[in-house]
C-alpha cells in the first residue's frame, strides 16, 4: 500500500524516531495509558517488558506518513523546539531524467553543533542499550550508594558562605573551546575542587565532543568525594537516567531546547523514583515559561551560552530573571543556576544580584594548575570552611 506507514514493519527503534511521545500518546491513548516515552524505550514502572508491549498495542494501528510528520512537527514546533530528532531514513531521493539525487540539507544534515550532537547520541544511545539492557541496569542499582540530596548541599552551601552555591564541572573539552587542560586527571581535579568548597559536582559524560565518560564519573564517586554528582550528558531517553544512576549520579540534566515538555515533565518523575535531582535548563524566555509550567522543577539552570552558536553573554541570566518570571520563581521556591562563561569574582556578583542562589562552572576552574584554588580566586576569598 503506497504511503501507508504499519508500524509493524519497523523495529522500536525506527517507531520512536518517527512519533515524538506526544504523538504516540494518542496513537496508543485508546489502548493504554501508561508513560510515553517510557513506552518507547521499554521503561515503565514495575514493568520492563513495556516494548514489546507497546509493540502489541501498536501492532494494530496503521497511520499514514504525512500524518505522523504532521503531528511531530506539530508537538515540537508548539513548545518552539528548533532541535530536530535524527530523521529514521536517509535523504529524500530526487529524480530528473535517469539521475537520482539528495540534496544537503533537506532535513538530513543537522543545522547546528547542538543538533549534530542530539543525532550521534539517538544512535550512541540505541547501541549502548543493546549492550545493556534496562533489566541488567536495574539490578546494577542495587550496588550503587543511595543518591546524594544534590538540591540540599547547594542551599546549605548558600546559607553558610552568602555566596552562590558551586556546581564546579570537571570537564576536558568542548567544541567550542577544544582542549582545556592536557594533564586531565578527572579524580585528582573533583577532590581539588571538593577541597576548595564546590558543594557539588558536574561530570561531563559524553566521549565525542567533550571527551567526558561514564568512567570518569564512576572513578569519582569510588574515589570516596562526597559531593553530589550531576551527570552532564545529552539525555534524549529515560534509559540514560537508570545508567547515569548506575554509574553513581545523583542528579541529570534535562536541557529544554532538546526535549518536549512530556519528555521533561516524564523523565522528573523517572528521577524521583530514583531520588535524583534535575537541573533543566533554559536559554531563552520561551523555554524558561516552558518550564516554569511544568509540575515538580525544583531546579533550573540559565545556561549563559547558546549551544547552537556557542555564543556567550552572562547579560542572559540577569534578563530571564526579570519582573513576573523572577517573581514566579521566588513564589515557587525554584534555586536557579547560573551556567557558564563565569570568570571573576565580578561575574559572580552579577548573577547572584541577578537573582541566582547557584553557579555552574567549568572552563575558569578547569584550567588553573590547581582548580580547587581556582575556586578562591574565582570568588574572591576562601569559600572553603
Ligand atoms: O565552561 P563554562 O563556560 O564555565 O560552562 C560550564 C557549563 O555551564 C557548560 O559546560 C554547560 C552548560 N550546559 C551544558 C550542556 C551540555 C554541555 C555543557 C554544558
Amino acid at each position: 500500500m503506497e504511503g501507508v506507514l504499519s508500524l509493524q514493519r519497523f523495529p522500536s527503534s525506527a517507531i520512536q524516531r518517527r512519533l515524538s511521545p506526544f504523538n504516540l500518546h494518542r496513537l496508543t491513548r485508546s489502548s493504554s495509558c501508561a508513560p510515553l516515552r517510557a513506552q518507547q524505550s521499554g521503561i515503565t514502572e514495575g514493568s520492563d517488558n513495556a516494548s514489546s508491549a507497546l509493540e502489541g498495542k501498536v501492532s494494530d494501528v496503521k497511520i499514514t506518513e504525512p500524518k505522523v510528520n504532521m503531528y511531530q512537527n506539530e508537538v515540537v514546533d508548539s513548545q518552539g523546539i528548533k532541535i530536530r530528532r535524527r530523521p529514521p531514513t536517509g535523504p529524500p531521493l530526487h529524480y530528473v531524467g535517469p539521475f537520482e539525487f539528495r540534496l544537503q540539507n533537506e532535513g538530513n544534515t543537522p543545522r547546528n553543533i547542538l543538533e549534530e550532537i542530539v543525532w550521534h547520541k539517538d544512535k550512541e544511545v540505541s547501541q549502548m542499550k543493546e549492550k545493556r539492557p534496562l533489566y541488567t541496569l536495574k539490578k546494577a542499582l542495587d550496588n550503587v550508594p543511595p543518591p546524594k540530596d544534590f538540591v540540599g548541599a547547594l542551599k546549605s552551601a548558600h546559607q553558610r558562605t552568602g555566596l552562590p552555591g558551586l556546581i564546579a564541572e570537571v570537564k576536558k573539552a568542548s567544541p567550542s573551546r577544544g582542549i582545556l587542560r592536557e594533564d586531565f586527571d578527572p579524580v585528582e581535579i573533583a577532590q581539588s575542587y571538593e577541597k576548595g568548597g564546590a558543594a557539588c559536582l558536574s561530570v561531563l559524560t559524553d566521549e565525542k565532543y567533550f571527551k567526558g565518560s561514564f568512567e570518569n564519573l564512576q572513578a569519582i564517586r569510588e574515589a570516596g568525594v562526597q559531593c553530589p554528582l550531576l551527570c552532564k550528558e545529552f539525555i534524549v531517553e529515560a534509559w540514560q537516567i537508570y545508567y547515569g544512576r548506575s554509574k553513581g549520579a545523583d542528579a541529570i540534566l534535562l536541557i529544554a531546547s532538546v526535549l518536549p515538555d512530556l519528555d521533561i515533565k516524564y523523565m522528573i518523575k523517572i528521577c524521583k523514583i530514583l531520588g535524583m535531582a534535575t537541573l533543566v535548563e533554559v536559554h531563552d524566555e520561551r523555554e524558561m515559561d516552558r518550564v516554569l509550567a511544568i509540575e515538580g522543577v525544583d531546579l533550573i539552570g540559565i545556561n549563559n551560552r547558546n549551544l547552537e552558536t556557542f555564543e556567550v553573554d552572562i547579560g542572559i541570566t540577569k534578563k530571564l530573571l526579570e519582573g513576573e518570571r523572577g517573581e514566579l520563581i521566588r513564589q515557587k521556591d525554584i534555586l536557579v543556576v547560573g551556567e557558564s562563561g563565569l570568570f571573576t569574582p565580578e561575574d559572580i556578583a552579577f548573577v547572584q544580584e541577578a537573582g541566582v542562589k547557584a553557579v555552574l562552572v567549568g572552563e575558569s576552574l578547569v584550567k588553573q594548575s590547581d582548580p580547587g584554588k581556582g575556586i578562591s580566586a574565582l570568588f574572591g576569598r576562601d569559600i572553603s570552611e
